[in-house]
């Protein structure tokens, strides 16, 4: 296999590797008629790597004014705009060379464009109050730059501070929490002031804002949903399940056992609040995780909450992307594959029917085969690969359902591998071993391999070069048959009891392939009171491929040794690593190989 996952981000031209702005002040100020932000942004610096002279920023169609390091004006330098990565802004950090661990305080000072591809501003005949303009921000992949300067790689997260002045009659949201009632005094005339803070080191991507005549439903102590006025009520009653979800996705993700509200939590809301903020017609995606406060589109409101499912992604982004983020772009599946797999948990806990998470699946898998039809149709099919080649390549042109449903695929294989109990527990280690940091497939894949849950030959056969770098289809789709539907068609149809060899062997086979546990006497049953080998041989071979099972195996076949034909006998005996004395024929007789 040709490709390697990169350590480099091959979309940012800062260099966060050797300094890392590591706390962001904004002082910000929305100017609708001029269709720009004017300001600051102060970072609080720290050097990783000895030697470094310069601290280098993204930025794409922004206008810098004046740069200072510790309050003295500072040089610095716009680098000619690439078209897709915008232009580097390189700050000269006075004096000798920094040696890493020192600091310093760096303030950039500002004005976005009007054509920012991060900012959408609103006329008001695009609002559906239309009074007011209205403004918002979309960040993903890597549109932050056209917002602020920053090093705009998932790989260095920071936390923010902001104040944004925005016209009287206006309400500002951004993905942080608030520090109060917004503030006229010490504003510009007919202006107010709103503050944030995000104390979790966030990507710069997860930066948002978003400003406009706002109204808000309290939903519980700690969900809010906001939009414009007239759509408030609306929005409240389609996401009215936003604090279930949330419930129901910290029971999945919390590593202690969980306990109720009434009781003291062991995993408290990393992010204090989640808020929803329905926003016009004309935003982008269906949803957007910024911390604290998600994105949606409009889109999602039907009246009978039947695409509220979207929220239950964003909610799982609170841990599987925003908590634990991919390093760069081209681990985008660790966000995206993760959360899809929370997703469907989620809501089959919620609708309480295990077989949510299969037909979703199913759905899922329908739409990664049209995507990657269409990729190899326009000639692109190397980015069908989960860890796609970026470098040269627009995040945006390089977006599909592949991080989403190849990833969940990868996912669902490994669950498949162990049962999902098992892997729900493996998630929960996953989350806790990796949260607050940022992650690659290569640690991902080594996470796994040394993970206690997949001991044994559990990842045997598992090909992670053809997962990673491979472009196309899975070879495997996922498994249907989750065990809740193994044990319903079993109620229904009484097949662990079928009397008819053929079907009880295909039946037990697949059973003993989905760790189906209520198999195994039924198995051992058919396996020693008849011979044949075309039924005994693969099945005994099935139950030797996992601990739990092998010694039952092996017992059963020693203790059954004499009523097999010979051949059968030697055959089996190879097949379960046991080597058959010659002429001997009780159990005693039989030695494992090595
Ligand atoms: C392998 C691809 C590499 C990088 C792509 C990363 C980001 C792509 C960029 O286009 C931004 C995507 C933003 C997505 C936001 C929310 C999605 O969950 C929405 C999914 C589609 C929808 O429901 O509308
Ligand atoms: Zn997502």
């Amino acid at each position: 296999m040709a490709a390697e996952e990169s350590q480099r981000d091959f979309s940012s031209q800062s260099n966060s590797g050797s300094v890392h702005g590591t706390h962001l002040s904004l002082k910000l100020a929305v100017d609708f008629e001029a269709k720009v932000i004017t300001g600051s942004a102060t970072y609080t610096v720290k050097v990783v790597e000895n030697g470094a002279t310069q601290f280098v920023l993204d930025t794409s169609t922004l206008v810098i004014t004046k740069v200072e390091v510790d309050g003295v004006r500072a040089k610095f330098r716009q680098h000619v705009e690439h078209q897709t990565f915008g232009s580097a802004l390189e700050i000269t950090l006075p004096g000798a060379e920094r040696a890493a661990g020192s600091t310093a305080t760096v303030s950039i000072f500002y004005n976005t464009s009007p054509r920012s591809s991060a900012v959408q501003w609103l006329p008001p005949a695009q609002t559906a109050g239309k009074a007011r303009p209205y403004l918002f921000t979309q960040c993903q992949a890597i549109h932050a730059r056209a917002l602020l300067p920053c090093q705009d790689t998932p790989a260095a997260k920071l936390t923010y501070d902001a104040t944004v002045e925005v016209p009287e009659w206006a309400t500002c949201l951004m993905s942080a929490l608030s520090t109060g009632a917004p503030a006229t005094a010490g504003s510009s005339e007919g202006m107010r002031t709103f503050g944030f803070h995000q104390p979790v080191p966030v990507p710069s991507y997860l930066i948002a804002l978003a400003v406009g005549d706002l109204a808000s439903r309290e939903i519980s102590h700690r969900c809010r949903i906001w939009s414009e006025p007239s759509m408030v009520d609306a929005a409240a009653h389609d996401f009215a399940q936003t604090e279930e979800f949330l419930t129901a996705a910290e029971e999945l993700t919390c590593p202690y056992e969980f306990l109720t509200a009434a009781e003291e939590l062991t995993c408290p809301y990393v992010w204090g609040r989640y808020d929803v903020l329905c926003l016009p017609p004309s935003f982008p995606y269906g949803g957007m995780e910024n911390p604290c406060l998600t994105f949606v589109t409009p889109t999602l409101l039907t009246g009978d909450r039947s695409l509220a499912f979207v929220v239950a992604h964003e909610i799982s982004h609170s841990w599987t992307g925003n908590l634990i983020t991919n390093r760069t772009w081209q681990s985008f599946w660790l966000n995206e594959g993760f959360t899809m797999w929370l997703e469907r948990k989620i809501m089959s806990r919620v609708t309480r029917d295990a077989r949510y998470y299969d037909f979703d699946a199913h759905i899922g898998w329908n739409h990664l085969k049209e995507d990657i039809a269409l990729f190899e149709s326009k000639g692109s099919a190397a980015l069908t690969a989960l860890c796609p080649p970026l470098e040269g390549i627009d995040p945006d042109d390089a977006f599909s359902s592949v991080p989403y449903e190849k990833g969940f695929a990868l996912l669902n294989e490994l669950q498949t591998r162990i049962g999902a109990e098992a892997f729900e527990e493996f998630v929960k280690t996953y989350i806790d071993n990796f949260k607050f940091g940022t992650i690659t497939g290569t640690q991902f894949r080594a996470f796994v391999q040394a993970s206690s849950y997949f001991k044994g030959d559990a990842l045997d056969g598992l090909d992670w070069d053809e997962w990673l770098f491979a472009p196309g289809m899975p070879r495997n789709k996922p498994n249907a048959l989750a065990l809740e539907v193994l044990r319903a068609m079993d109620a229904a149809y009484g097949l662990s009891a079928a009397r008819n060899s053929e079907l009880a062997f295909r039946w037990q086979l697949l059973c003993l392939r989905r760790r189906a546990d209520f198999i195994v006497s039924h198995v051992l049953e058919f396996i020693t009171s008849q011979g044949r080998m075309k039924f005994t041989r693969p099945l005994y071979r099935e139950l030797n491929k996992r601990p739990e099972t092998a010694s039952q195996a092996v017992d059963a076949f020693m203790a059954n040794a004499d009523f097999y034909h010979p051949i059968c006998r030697a055959m089996v005996a190879k097949d379960l690593g046991l080597q058959m004395k010659k002429n001997m024929s009780r159990s005693l007789r039989c030695a494992r190989y090595a």
